[in-house]
């Protein structure tokens, strides 16, 4: 039993044993008895193992001299079991010499702690002879030799572990030095096995070395030590064994380690002896090597009982620590991983109990929810392919990447507008409200809005049908595109694609791309949630030319109705069905719009706006909109006509009105600074009001009225402004502010007011009941510089009366129309000099007309005055100003002509007079384009009379009346009229 113990509790305290020792040790502990078997070898009974074969099984009782020992050679074979039994028995009567006739024995030094009778100890040992010497006496029937702790180098500290190094240290004494080493006290050792050069060895009884005998290998003689007689019933001894006893159950209650070893011991204590249990207690301790040494030398049972105690104790301690460690480290290490599962044990149950479900299927759960209510205006092909995705995505782990790709392909799916129209609103009457309610004049443009409205309501749809609204920057394109979508009830996006070479931006990026997203139309359809929007394709004419495909071709998939029912994105990969979105597109030139798209579209073109228009835009839209976003009431400010026209005259002469629209912003924002700073000069009066004591106050309006009064004469006049404020608000308190208030700060509203004077006027308007004083800033002509700066738009007109060989042309740019001037000057005159320079960024065409212009020219000359060799001898020079500008194009034809025979014939032209139209080599006029603005531009320029072909008489009859009112307007079809025109004296 005790072997059973102590070899099991060696294997649990494998730490206290230096690591050469373990491979032997763990061999020795191999062996787990049943606790059957434990009780009978305690009883004496020699016992064979059966899992430790080839061992010997020891079981002794050498405290009381009379020894019984037994040795069995143990057998594995279950046949040897009885003979064994036989041999044990024998012993008791044995012819071998008897454990106290060991008088000379082998020395053998154990390093790291002693043996204690009763324990196992595998050792190593290196030297041969010392080796050889113990087998031979293994031999000789007498398996015993002296086991002694090893003392530590003199130098060294105990409680350091020594490394490997000094253990070889060890091996190698000999003789007389290892004599010097071995502590005296030791234990008569049996040489259990060998094995190579490790032996198994079992402590017997205590010994004293009192001599050495043989240096090599070292033999010494002993004495055998017997304990001190104790008396068994002695109280103390009892009292300390069983708190020996009850140490090590505490230990077995903290440390499982030790649960069974201990458990067997103490349910069978009646079996030990006093000593036995205190080298027990000493042996399975994890005490040093000179503590076990000391209980091994202590022959007082007592003594050796309390040593036991304080080791145990301390092991009791160890454990306690041992146990805190490990319970903090499983803490630290388990909590995530216990968080982890309690989560996942709360998503269990909660799915256990329908209360939550499974990402997927909560994420199924959403898309089925969202198509649900669609699904019947759904397209089948459509929910189809949904179904088929929400299959995949159960099938599919939530972790994969093909699970997200599909996760937001079904995000898509179920998020447009499948079969969602909004209703249309075919009220014409309502619609053209709302037009006007947005937008001043474009009284053609709303027309066509309204046919097409007119249209819809017959058809009872507004489906097939692309508006391309055409002109120059800032004339309401973009606007007048919104007022539509609120004119027909129908939910408004707008995307520009100005630039856009990707083709991918339209039609979607393919799935198997990472990022991948669906194209603007489907972002559309989307984000407006009707499948019925109008969609607002911004500067079309500046459309990108992409390597990857063409954007052109994709657009004309997305607007031609023909084919946009079955609209496939690539990203969605499914047709959508377009047709019921209206298309508007903007574009500044329809020139650049690629043909194709062109065809497509019903161009509604926007010329730009007179100078009427543009004061009615300015007082009616642009103003109100502008106060509204400044936070400024109307009776606050007043921008007289003439500063407006001034304004649009001088600084906006632009087609468009954003220029406009970004003045009238400049002059409010200008005006509210004007406001708030007037506000702020009288805020700090009010502030002082607070601080007055009320009944103070109160007696001085009472008593004092005409002090009051006397003391208001002596404050500058502005300030007046705010005490009246004061007055009005509670004239108690007006008295005291202006007697308080520092000589500076009186000061200060004059002088804000002498800064206002030089940019406006102020005026102070008492309400009614004469409650509130509102500052009024007025804007008229002369402050006008005040708000805006000076004029940074000079005159088109360079010329007052134009001098010979100047001539105004019109033209027509992205910009709106233009007045531009021909300039002919010559350079130098000789027989057959005729030649042409021509200045101005001029383009191939006009270059062309330039040439044209200066044949037609001396043809013209020498048909009205036949003497003159003007044309035919000169070097002449034509420019067209504005050189940074480039220019192109036939209409200045006309004018060229004019401006070369007004040099010829060194007569000017008439007064404010304006031409355009191409000429043939013949003289022929042909027709231009952009009457309107052309026109527009000529009135700006304060033009009287214009010159046109006749074949643009149409265009401009079109023209709205105050467009077209007080103008001289001529169509000519050949230039001898224009030259008629021109030159004529009346
Ligand atoms: N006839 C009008 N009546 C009232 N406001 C107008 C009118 N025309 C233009 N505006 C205003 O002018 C501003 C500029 O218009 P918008 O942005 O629509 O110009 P656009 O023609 O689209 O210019 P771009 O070609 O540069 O896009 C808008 O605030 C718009 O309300």
């Amino acid at each position: 039993m005790l072997k059973l113990l102590s070899s099991s509790c060696l294997q649990s305290r494998t730490h206290h044993l230096t690591p050469s020792l373990l491979p032997g040790l763990r061999a020795a502990t191999e062996s787990t008895q049943p606790l059957l078997r434990v009780l009978n070898s305690l009883r004496g009974l020699s016992w064979k193992n059966p899992n430790f074969g080839g061992r010997v099984f020891f079981c002794s009782d050498s405290s009381d001299g009379s020894e019984k020992t037994a040795e069995v050679e143990v057998k594995t074979a279950e046949s040897e079991v009885e003979e064994a039994e036989a041999k044990a028995s024998s012993a008791i009567v044995s012819t071998n010499p008897r454990l106290e006739d060991y008088l000379t024995v082998l020395a053998l030094p154990l390093p790291h702690r002693p043996l204690f009778p009763g324990f196992y100890m595998p050792i190593y040992v290196k030297d041969p002879k010392l080796l050889a010497a113990l087998q031979e006496s293994r031999k000789r029937q007498a398996p015993y030799a002296g086991a002694f702790l090893l003392k530590d180098e003199p130098d060294s500290d105990p409680n350091i572990v020594s490394g490997s190094e000094a253990e070889k240290n060890v091996y190698d004494l000999k003789g007389k030095e290892l004599f010097n080493r071995l502590h005296e006290v030791g234990t008569l050792a049996q040489i259990s096995s060998i094995q190579g050069d490790q032996v198994t060895l079992i402590g017997h009884r205590r010994l004293r070395i009192t001599e050495m005998v043989r240096e090599d290998p070292l033999t010494v003689k002993v004495d055998h030590l017997k304990d001190k007689p104790y008396n068994k019933d002695d109280d103390v001894i009892k009292a300390t064994s069983f708190e020996v006893i009850s140490t090590l159950r505490d230990v077995l209650k903290t440390s499982s380690l030790w649960r069974d070893h201990v458990m067997t011991y103490t349910q069978h204590i009646g079996d030990f002896t006093f000593p036995r249990l205190a080298d027990f207690g000493a042996a399975i301790s994890g005490g040093n090597k000179l503590q076990c040494q000391e209980v091994l030398e202590e022959l007082d049972v007592y003594k050796r009982l309390k040593l036991t105690l304080e080791l145990v104790k301390k092991e009791m301690e160890i454990s306690k620590i041992q146990e805190s460690i490990a319970k903090a480290i499983e803490e630290k290490i388990s909590s995530e991983q216990r968080r982890y599962l309690l989560n996942e044990q709360l998503k269990a149950i909660k799915k256990e109990l329908g209360l939550e479900t499974d990402d997927k299927t909560a994420l199924t759960a959403k898309f089925r929810e969202r198509i649900e209510p669609k699904r019947e205006k759904c397209p089948p092909h459509v929910l189809q392919v949904i179904d088929e995705e929400l299959t995949k995505l159960q099938l599919l782990e939530a972790s994969s990447s093909e699970f997200n790709v599909t996760r937001n392909y079904l995000d898509w799916l179920t998020a447009l507008p499948w079969g969602d129209y909004s209703d249309e609103n075919f009220d014409v009457i309502r619609a053209e409200k709302i037009l006007d309610e947005d937008h001043y004049g474009l009284t053609d443009v709303k027309e066509r809005i309204l046919e097409f409205i007119a249209v819809g309501k017959l058809r009872g749809t507004s489906q097939g049908k692309i508006i391309c609204l055409s002109g120059p920057p800032g004339v309401g394109k973009t606007s007048i595109g919104r007022s539509i979508a609120r004119a027909l009830d129908r939910k408004f996006f707008r995307f520009s694609v100005g630039g856009l070479a990707d083709v991918a931006e339209i039609k979607g990026h393919r799935r198997t791309y990472i990022g991948a997203m669906p194209g603007k139309m489907v972002q559309c359809l989307k984000s407006v949630g009707t499948a019925n929007p109008l969609v607002l394709i911004d500067e079309i004419d500046k459309l990108g030319r992409g390597h990857g495909g063409d954007p052109a071709s994709a657009l004309l998939e997305l607007l031609d109705p023909e084919q946009n029912a079955n609209f496939l994105d690539h990203y969605l990969d499914v047709p959508i069905d377009l047709s019921k979105v209206l298309f508007v597109c903007t574009a500044n030139v329809v020139e650049t719009i690629p043909n194709p798209l062109l065809d497509r579209m019903e161009v509604i073109s926007i010329a730009g706006y007179i100078t009427d228009e543009k004061m009615h835009i300015a007082r009616d839209y642009l103003e109100k909109s502008t106060r509204e976003a400044c936070g400024i009431k109307p009776e606050q400010v007043e921008v007289t006509d003439s500063a407006l026209l001034a304004l649009i005259e001088n600084y906006c002469r632009e087609a468009g009105v954003r220029n406009l629209q970004k003045h009238i912003e400049k002059i409010y924002r200008k005006i509210a600074l004007k406001l708030v700073r007037q506000g702020e000069t009288n805020e700090p009066a009010v502030a002082s009001v607070h601080i007055l004591e009320p009944h103070q106050s109160k007696v001085e309006d009472v008593e004092s009225g005409q002090d009051t009064a006397e003391r208001n004469d002596n404050i500058p006049e502005s300030l007046e402004i705010s005490s009246s404020e004061q007055v009005s608000e509670s004239s108690v308190e007006v008295n005291t502010v202006q007697t308080e208030l520092p000589a500076d700060q009186t000061q200060n509203p004059v002088d804000e007011s002498t800064d206002l004077k030089g940019a406006n006027e102020t005026e102070e308007i008492q309400e009614s009941e004469g409650t509130k004083t509102v500052e009024k800033v007025l804007v008229d002509e002369e402050s006008l510089t005040d708000f805006v700066g000076k004029p940074v738009f000079h005159a088109e007109r360079i010329y007052d009366q134009t001098p010979v060989g100047v001539v105004m042309g019109l033209a027509w740019t992205a910009m709106g129309g233009s007045t531009l001037y021909i300039e002919t000057t010559h350079v130098e005159q000789g027989e057959g000099k005729a030649a042409l320079h021509l200045t101005g960024q001029l383009g191939e065409v006009m270059k062309e007309s330039a040439q044209i212009a200066h044949t037609v020219a001396r043809a013209i000359l020498l048909e009205k005055e036949p003497d003159n060799p003007f044309l035919a001898n000169s070097k002449l020079h034509l420019h067209v100003p504005a050189g940074a500008t480039p220019k192109d194009g036939p209409s200045a034809g006309c004018t060229m002509i004019t401006s070369l025979l007004s040099l010829a014939m060194k007569k000017p032209v008439k007064k404010d007079l304006a031409m355009t139209g191409e000429v043939t080599l013949t003289g022929k006029i042909l027709p231009i384009g952009g009457v309107k603005e052309k026109t527009i531009a000529a009135r700006r320029s304060d033009v009287k009379t214009i010159i046109f072909p006749s074949a643009n008489r149409r265009d401009f009859d079109e023209l709205a009346l105050n467009v077209k009112e007080g103008l001289d307007v001529h169509f000519v079809d050949d230039y001898s009229q224009i030259f008629n025109l021109a030159f004529s004296d009346d």
